[in-house]
């Protein structure tokens, strides 16, 4: 984790484009601002060469996308990849929804993420392994979380963010876990969501994207644990607001002291 990249964000400002779904655009937009990004969203292929060209990166939901969103979802991450814009993708449901499987295999075909943040339903799906997913949730499994992220990031030759309770991040070597203490995440639809941007959000001022990953969910994690330990009660209400508000005023002295992040697995 370098968490001098969350003083570097701030300064820089990047611009992250997404793609997004109109249940959590909001939020996400909101969580990229709250950090210290500039996002902006876009539903239009034809602005899209345009738009890839001035951002710092490219987040690709898959939360709920329709035929006509898919060619713009399509042309966005090629254009990513030509112009070498980091590529973040969240593939929403793609354990749970046959359809989305076969669209985000197709997809990766014609380009290429530079990381994958999901569940471990989706993470798992992407991986081949057995799970049950959840809708959009991770489900049940019984599979080492380990070897479903390695498997994942090898397989797509990429950086995995898987996660849980626990996150597992993997570039198909190493392996790094983050402790997240905050179960309120699972009660704020649009969580994983909010992630997968500010991850863009990190890789947009780095190169090293096994870097900016880490530092996003230990970020985010303490964040989240920074509201928790206001809140008297479960109050997912004012989680998510009161997410926002430690999203832009966690220091990185706070985040080094607090994160809990643990190497698992070198080269
Ligand atoms: N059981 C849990 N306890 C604590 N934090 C969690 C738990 N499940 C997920 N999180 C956190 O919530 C955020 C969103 O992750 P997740 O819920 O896995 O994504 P999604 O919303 O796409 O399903 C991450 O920061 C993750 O660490
Ligand atoms: C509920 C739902 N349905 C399609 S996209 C979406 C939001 C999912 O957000 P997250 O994966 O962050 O919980
Ligand atoms: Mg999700």
């Amino acid at each position: 984790m370098q968490v001098e990249l969350l003083a570097k964000l701030r300064s820089v400002n990047p611009v992250v484009m997404n793609i997004s779904n109109f249940v959590t655009v909001q939020d996400v937009a909101n969580g990229i601002n709250a950090i210290g990004a500039s996002p902006i969203m876009s539903e239009e292929i034809k602005e899209a060469a345009e738009m890839v060209q001035m951002s710092a990166a490219v987040v690709l939901n898959l939360g709920a996308f329709t035929d006509e969103a898919l060619g713009h979802i399509r042309q966005t991450g090629l254009l990513a990849n030509q112009l070498h814009k980091p590529l973040i993708v969240d593939p929403v449901a793609v354990g749970a929804v046959a359809y989305r499987k076969q669209t985000v295999a197709d997809l990766f075909n014609v380009f290429h993420p530079d990381i994958i943040r999901g569940n471990a339903g989706e993470i798992a799906a992407l991986a081949d392994v057995a799970w049950q997913s959840k809708g959009v949730d991770a489900g049940e499994g019984h599979a080492d979380p380990v070897a479903i992220v390695k498997k994942a990031a090898q397989k797509y030759q990429t950086i995995i963010v898987m996660t849980g309770e626990t996150d597992y991040i993997s570039d198909g070597k190493q392996v790094v876990t983050v402790e997240n203490n905050t179960p309120l995440f699972q009660l704020h639809v649009g969580s994983g969501d909010m992630l997968s941007s500010i991850i863009g959000a990190f890789a947009g001022v780095t190169s090293d994207y096994f870097e900016a990953a880490q530092t996003a969910a230990v970020v985010f994690a303490v964040a989240g644990e920074q509201v928790a330990d206001q809140l008297p009660t479960e109050l997912p209400g004012t989680f998510a607001i009161k997410l926002l508000d430690q999203l832009h005023l966690v220091t990185p002295e706070t985040v080094a002291a607090k994160g809990r992040i643990k190497q698992l697995e070198m080269d």
